[in-house]
């Protein structure tokens, strides 16, 4: 806590000298700038972000704060699509990384992320070239699972079971170490187990952002002094190194070490059919290389590191955002759950497995490879989230030689460009008026094709040469843990528990994002009077004999309508008595009653019941979860 308060401090000291010295003639803060803006600043500065954006939507989307004279400092912040293009592709050469960069991100050493020009290139292919390795892949699509079944769905399981709360960001943080770690150095430190372990590593993984964050904001003259006294976020800094290292050399040491038995027992490591983690393909690949300079161990550990940096959090974070969205979204996470379906009846069809009937779940986990592709709702899905909510929500930039951009504005290497992503992805003028809405279908055409949106516009996994090396492997991870839990939960986030975008590296929320699971059969979506059953596709039994109760409880009220097309299947359905001002009253479904078909096999469709004159007035826009009972 006092490390955020101390980062918010400089930013907002920073920030007032900027806006003191700003120039009267530019940019959204014309007028009084001192008092005009510093004191909103000061009352939200929570909403940094958000406070961009609202003043990119008044003005442009770039503008210019100067520091004050003596610092000869400018920082341009900008969402605009052209600059993001000019920067990042076009004129690539004359925006690297650059020494300033890599002294923030010391820990990183001369890996992928911190280094320019021919070493990045070499980085670069062969990341490219390992990544995409068969054998990785099958690797990691199988750790994937694997953590999801014997890590993630017990825990899950547990607390819905119990009618615990959990934090999911922590949780997710677990579940993405664990997987990362597994698929990158095959070790599963096993952090993500009934008792929650505190895992050193993690933590300094986090001190470590934060004291990245915290490089970034302040003068270099202040870390440095503070790295030189050895205080505050800089002491945490170096402890975090130490610890990262001691781990990443251990697992180093551990893998050649069963590399040297193996291959005295002249076994094959990388079998024709095996699968293999990340860290075996570098070890064999760089044997003869020149181009890794004297220390391999070195070179190892700087890399696997990046890719530790570059994957856990970012893809934590976005799980967590995502699954908070369809939690306040449900018609959102019916249309996942019936596109599951589909694929889901396409994939059975397929294999004629007639006999079995599969959950999503279970359909979802041996056959990914083939639906996974196909659902487009469910991706578009995703790619919405991370609009609203880019995991890495700034870029920073600054050029080597005086340059204009697209915009008109002049920079020069005294300039620090920095990419709004998060006001890139809200930008009316970009995405139209409903911007701040989550809505899947903007990424979708009439034709039912995934929209292409050029990647300078849609920043999530940055653009050009440098962009995310990870993208296909964070969707996957992000589609198995949330098919894996939409499938057997119903995620219920904790009532009046603040949701706020922290202001650090990654997009994390401030307090978390506390929820209950309860173990999902269905969920029944009312709103504008109609209400859509959305049936799980569950083994329900084929001659159902006795008349299954529901609870119906309200969940949350949501302001929306059902959109798209009526599923034409769609047949009406009796509800019962719902007495909605006793809500927990359960509700009695008779399955003999033919306006009931829900509970015949496979129930796979969405059923609507349409008002009668019994419908309480006040369904309208709430949201109902429901439970069989019995
Ligand atoms: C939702 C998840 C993810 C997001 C939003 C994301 C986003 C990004 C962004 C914005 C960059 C550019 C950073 C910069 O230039 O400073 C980047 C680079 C990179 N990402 Fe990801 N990433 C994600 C997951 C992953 C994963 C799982 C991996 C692999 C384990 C990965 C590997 C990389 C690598 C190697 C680079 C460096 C590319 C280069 O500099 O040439 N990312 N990512």
């Amino acid at each position: 806590m006092y490390t955020y308060i101390e980062i918010f401090v400089v930013l907002f000291s920073l920030v007032f000298l900027f806006c003191y010295s700003f120039h009267k003639k530019r940019g959204p803060w014309n007028n009084w700038p001192l008092i005009g803006v510093l004191p909103a600043l000061l009352k939200n500065h929570h909403r940094i972000h958000d406070i961009i954006v609202e003043v990119m939507e008044k003005g442009s989307l770039t503008f210019v704060m100067k520091g004050p004279r003596f610092t000869n400092m400018k920082l341009l912040i900008t969402a605009d699509p052209a600059n993001a293009q000019h920067i990042l592709s076009k004129n690539f050469g004359n925006y690297p990384k650059g020494s300033k960069f890599k002294d923030i991100v010391e820990i990183l050493g001369d890996g992928i992320f911190n280094v320019d020009s021919e070493m990045w290139k070499y980085h670069r292919k062969m990341a490219q070239f390992l990544l995409s390795h068969p054998q990785f892949k099958q690797f990691w699509v199988e750790k994937i699972w694997k953590k999801i079944e014997t890590g993630l769905i017990p825990i899950l399981d547990h607390v819905a079971k119990q009618g615990l709360e959990i934090e999911l960001q922590d949780l997710f943080g677990r579940f993405t170490f664990d997987t990362i770690s597994t698929v990158v150095l095959d070790y599963d430190p096993r952090t993500l187990c009934f008792d929650l372990p505190n895992f050193p590593v993690s933590k300094a993984l986090h001190d470590g952002e934060e004291a990245i964050f915290y490089r970034h904001v302040v003068p270099a003259c202040v870390w440095k002094f503070q790295k030189w006294l050895g205080i505050g976020t800089e002491k945490k800094y170096r402890e975090a190194s130490k610890i990262v290292d001691n781990f990443i050399y251990g697992c180093i040491s551990r893998k050649r070490e069963e590399m040297r038995k193996n291959s005295q027992s002249n076994a094959c490591k990388v079998g024709p059919k095996l699968g293999v983690d990340l860290m075996t393909l570098y070890m064999d690949e760089i044997r003869d290389s020149g181009e890794i300079g004297s220390n391999p161990d070195k070179f190892l550990r700087d890399t696997v590191l990046s890719y530790f940096v570059a994957g856990k959090e970012t893809t934590s974070a976005a799980l967590c955002w995502f699954l908070y969205l369809l939690s306040k979204n449900p018609h959102v996470l019916a249309k996942i759950k019936e596109e599951l379906d589909v694929s889901m009846a396409q994939a059975k069809d397929h294999h004629g497995d007639e006999k079995i009937i599969w959950d999503r779940y279970d359909i979802l986990s041996r056959k990914f490879k083939e639906v996974g592709d196909k659902l487009i709702y469910f991706h578009a899905a995703i790619c919405e989230a991370l609009r609203l909510y880019p995991t890495v929500p700034f870029n920073a930039k600054t050029p080597i030689k005086p340059d204009t951009l697209p915009s008109g504005h002049k920079v020069d290497s005294s300039t620090q460009i920095i990419f709004s992503m998060y006001a890139l992805g809200r930008m009316k003028s970009l995405w139209g008026e409903d911007s701040y809405e989550f809505k899947p279908e903007r990424w979708i055409l009439e034709t039912r094709k995934f929209r292409y949106v050029p990647s300078y516009q849609f920043l999530a996994f940055n653009s050009g040469p440098r962009t995310c090396l990870g993208k296909n492997m964070s969707m996957t991870i992000m589609k198995a843990a949330v098919i894996a839990i939409i499938s057997k939960y119903h995620i219920q986030p904790v009532r009046g528990h603040p949701i706020v975008p922290d202001v650090s590296l990654i997009l994390h929320m401030r307090h978390g994002l506390k929820a209950q699971f309860v173990k999902d059969k269905g969920v029944l979506v009312v709103s504008n009077g109609f209400a859509e059953l959305v049936a799980r596709a569950v083994a329900v039994p084929a001659e159902p004999v006795a008349p299954i109760v529901l609870a119906v409880e309200p969940v949350e009220p949501v302001a929306q309508n059902l959109t798209g097309p009526i599923d034409s299947k769609s047949l009406p359905m009796s509800t019962g008595p719902l007495d909605n001002t006793c809500p927990q009253t359960p509700v009695a479904l008779d399955p003999a009653n033919p306006m009931c078909p829900s509970l015949g096999p496979p129930c796979s469709t969405n059923f609507l019941s349409r008002p009668t004159a019994d419908t309480p007035s006040n369904w309208a826009d709430s949201f109902y979860r429901w439970t069989v009972l019995s």
